[in-house]
């Protein structure tokens, strides 16, 4: 069991008898540049829960997280973190959070052992219950076993769990996550998932923040979605995959564009049949149309239904379905339906020119 931090008076409720570990009204961050990083945003999570910040690069995710965490002071609004002040309390907050920064800071030169050490001693942790609470973190981050290996032989994602490690070395009930797996290839990002399922089952409340949509939906319990600095939706991954509204049918199309008639104008096959979505009696007219690499792609509340409707009306046009799908929506869906923009695209690229697991063993 963790250690319950004594709350002070002013700590939130969040109604069933559980406290808010955060409250924020109308945060604001401006750089000094003029940049406004965080432009007047509210959130409230309560304790115990698993709570994801989801945004694209430059959103403001990071200055969001350093301001709850005292690193950086809002330029307008007020912050509560365990129930104390970020201004007015800013080291009781940092008593009672870890926080797991985007780059790690592990240090290579020491040992597994040594650097949860140092946190601890950083941290205050009683001299007397150092060494359990130390082989009980590497227990928990799966590295007991290269505890005495110095970190500079680890691989990304052991450095990471060994870096999780140390931000909870002092038993806090809230944790900050800064997009901890960027950077890391799946295997070691499902080992890293797995770790914090664990400690959020254990009662410690979870912020993370993340570019990835597979994260948030497998990982948290809410979320929102920041964009430019403003919060543009909250809910439940469920809740914000209703709020696309329908189902999506995918319609894989045979064929490139040709130019038929010779003239220099093509005629693409697939923008005949998002025509014919569009304008057929198919669908109604709040059916949402795209045109996808491989056919089109439609979002609408009866897709299921009138699905073999659609396919029927494109083989009497001449066009050639060689495949379809009908699914529900993702949070892709519901990222491309609020910014008008596809988050992962970049990123799945980027991961598969990823760190290199592990020479080290227990990865
Ligand atoms: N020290 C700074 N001075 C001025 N502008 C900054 C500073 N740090 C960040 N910014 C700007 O503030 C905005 C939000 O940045 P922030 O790092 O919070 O975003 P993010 O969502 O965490 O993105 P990333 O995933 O790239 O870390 C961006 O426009 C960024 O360029």
């Amino acid at each position: 069991m963790r250690e319950r931090t004594p709350r002070p008076d002013g700590g939130g409720d969040a109604g069933d008898g559980r406290g808010n570990a955060i409250e924020a009204s109308g945060v604001e961050l401006t750089y000094a540049d003029g940049t406004e990083a965080v432009k007047g945003i509210d959130l409230t999570v309560p304790e115990g829960e698993f709570f994801g910040f989801l945004g694209p690069n430059g959103a403001g995710k990071t200055t969001t997280i350093k301001t709850f965490a005292t690193l950086l002071s809002p330029t307008g609004g007020s912050i509560t973190v365990n129930g104390y002040d970020v201004r007015d309390d800013a080291r009781r907050v940092r008593e009672t959070i870890g926080y797991m920064a985007q780059e790690t800071s592990v240090d290579e030169e020491l040992t597994a052992r040594e650097n949860i050490r140092f946190a601890a001693r950083a941290y205050g942790v009683p001299k007397s219950e150092r060494a359990d609470r130390i082989d009980e973190l590497l227990d928990l981050v799966d590295l007991a076993d290269v505890g005495d290996k110095r970190a500079g032989e680890f691989s990304g994602g052991m450095k990471k769990r060994l870096d999780a490690a140390t931000a909870l070395v002092h038993s806090p009930p809230l944790v900050f996550l800064d997009e901890p797996t960027t950077g890391l290839d799946p295997k070691a990002r499902n080992r890293l998932w797995e770790y914090f399922e664990r400690i959020n089952e254990r009662g410690t409340t979870l912020f993370l923040t993340t570019q990835y949509l597979e994260e948030a939906d497998q990982l948290c319990d809410r979320l929102s979605v920041i964009l430019d600095g403003d919060i543009v939706a909250t809910g439940s991954p469920t809740e914000l995959k209703r709020r696309v509204g329908g189902e999506i049918l995918d319609v894989e199309i045979e064929g490139e564009a040709v130019d038929a008639t010779g003239d220099g104008s093509a005629a693409d096959p697939r923008e005949r049949a998002a025509e014919i979505a569009r304008t057929g009696d198919v669908f109604d007219a709040d059916a949402d149309v795209a045109v996808t690499d491989d056919g089109i792609s439609v979002t609408a509340e009866r897709a299921r239904q009138h699905g073999t409707d659609l396919l029927v009306a494109l083989r009497d046009d001449g066009i050639t379905v060689t495949g379809f799908n009908i699914r529900s929506p993702t949070l892709d869906d519901v990222f491309l339906a609020i910014t008008g923009e596809d988050l992962d695209s970049e990123d799945r690229a980027a991961d598969s020119a990823d760190v290199t697991e592990p020479e080290v063993t227990a990865e």
